[in-house]
């Protein structure tokens, strides 16, 4: 349960899913949801769980607070497991497990107030108490102007600092959030994974995050498995996976990142150009500024390159992300290119049209 950090330094495991398996029966037959999940997830993390439609996602989020029961294995909160608990022991674990969805789940026909009120009356908090913390809450998550407010007032992005601040309201070691942002904008996806952020280090809660976007794990996750068919494909810190994906899976979320709007308006046009399919995939980790390395490269060895994909973004003036170029056609061209940018540091891949 202990990882050692150093002689004197332990970080414990608050999650830790034994090889837990899931399967649905159906009429005619059983659907397998989920084989063989073994996760160890620290306290104090922001852990990401991704994968692509139907990979298992919601259904190893409910497993981990037995919302779903698995069919195999375990899951273990803190020491205590779950299989083992009562009925009642498990509710009362459950409050101690905040969870927030891509639904907000919000009371319509009550207020914002009385939304975030609602479950903590339910477990007896006399009425006064519960609306003097669920206006701390409110401000925890900047929305004390709001709460007379109904939810159908709210945008989206409201809506969910509300879930975030009922999610709250029980005191939580751990929040999990499932697909919390994809309903969202960039921008407002962006300011509820700040908000997580804060809750995290202010809080002290561990957080796992379902989401199919891989941005969303770059923004704040420290760790991140990658779930493919019902099976973990890959996990570990998310800058070692974004840098050198192994799996099918994690290619495929990461190189064509299924997040059709990052590739750039001029793919088919570009690729006519080009008139050679080779791409490189370079990774921006934390030491360029991306439109200087490009540029200069250009300048330096004299050779256009086609930005095929660019996810890159600027933290603190530091690049961090990736590039798809297409290289020109000449081979010589081709190697200039290469060194140019491996010499300045950057990680660069040879990629094919399609991850295999
Ligand atoms: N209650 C259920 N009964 C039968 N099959 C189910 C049930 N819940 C999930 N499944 C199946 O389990 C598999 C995993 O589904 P799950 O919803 O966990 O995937 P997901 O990664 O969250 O997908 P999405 O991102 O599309 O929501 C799918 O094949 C799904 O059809």
């Amino acid at each position: 349960m202990y990882k050692t950090l150093s002689r004197n330094n332990y970080m414990a495991n608050i999650i830790e899913v034994k090889k837990l398996s899931k399967r649905f029966a159906l009429a005619d037959r059983e659907v397998s949801a989920l084989s063989d999940i073994n996760l160890d997830i620290e306290e104090g993390d922001i852990y990401g769980i991704i994968g692509l439609s139907g990979a298992g996602k919601s259904t190893l989020v409910r497993c981990l607070n037995f919302l779903e029961v698995p069919t195999e294995g375990n899951v273990i909160i803190e020491g205590r497991e779950l299989a083992k608990l009562s009925a009642r022991e498990l509710r009362r674990e459950r409050t101690r497990i905040g969870m927030i969805f891509q639904s907000y789940n919000l009371l319509m026909q009550k207020n914002v107030l009385d939304n975030i009120c609602f479950p903590l009356t339910v477990h007896g908090l006399p009425k006064k108490e519960a609306r003097a913390k669920a206006l701390e809450l409110l401000k925890t998550v900047e929305l004390e102007d709001k709460a007379r407010a109904y939810p159908a007032q709210l945008s989206g992005g409201q809506r969910q600092r509300v879930a975030i601040a009922r999610a709250l309201a029980s005191d939580p070691k751990i929040l999990l959030c499932d697909e919390a942002t994809s309903a969202l904008d960039p921008k407002t996806t962006n300011s509820i994974l700040q908000l997580l952020k804060e809750i995290n280090q202010k809080l002290g809660i561990t957080i796992v995050i379902i989401t199919h976007q891989m941005s969303v794990v770059q923004e704040v996750c420290q760790h991140v498995a990658i779930i493919d068919q019902g099976r973990i494909a890959e996990k570990g810190q998310v800058e070692e996976i974004f840098n050198h994906p192994k799996s099918r899976a994690a290619r495929l979320l990461i190189i064509e990142g299924k997040d059709p709007e990052a590739w750039t308006d001029g793919v088919s046009r570009t690729r006519e150009e080009i008139k050679t399919d080779r791409k490189i995939r370079i990774v921006f980790s934390g030491n360029s500024s991306y439109e200087p390395v490009i540029s200069n490269m250009i300048l330096t060895t004299g050779h256009a390159v086609n930005i095929l994909l660019a996810d890159t973004r600027d933290v603190g003036g530091v690049a961090k992300g990736q590039m798809i170029l297409g290289l020109p056609e000449e081979e010589t061209a081709q190697a200039a290119v290469i060194s140019y940018l491996k010499e300045h540091g950057l990680s660069v891949e040879e990629v094919s049209d399609h991850v295999q």
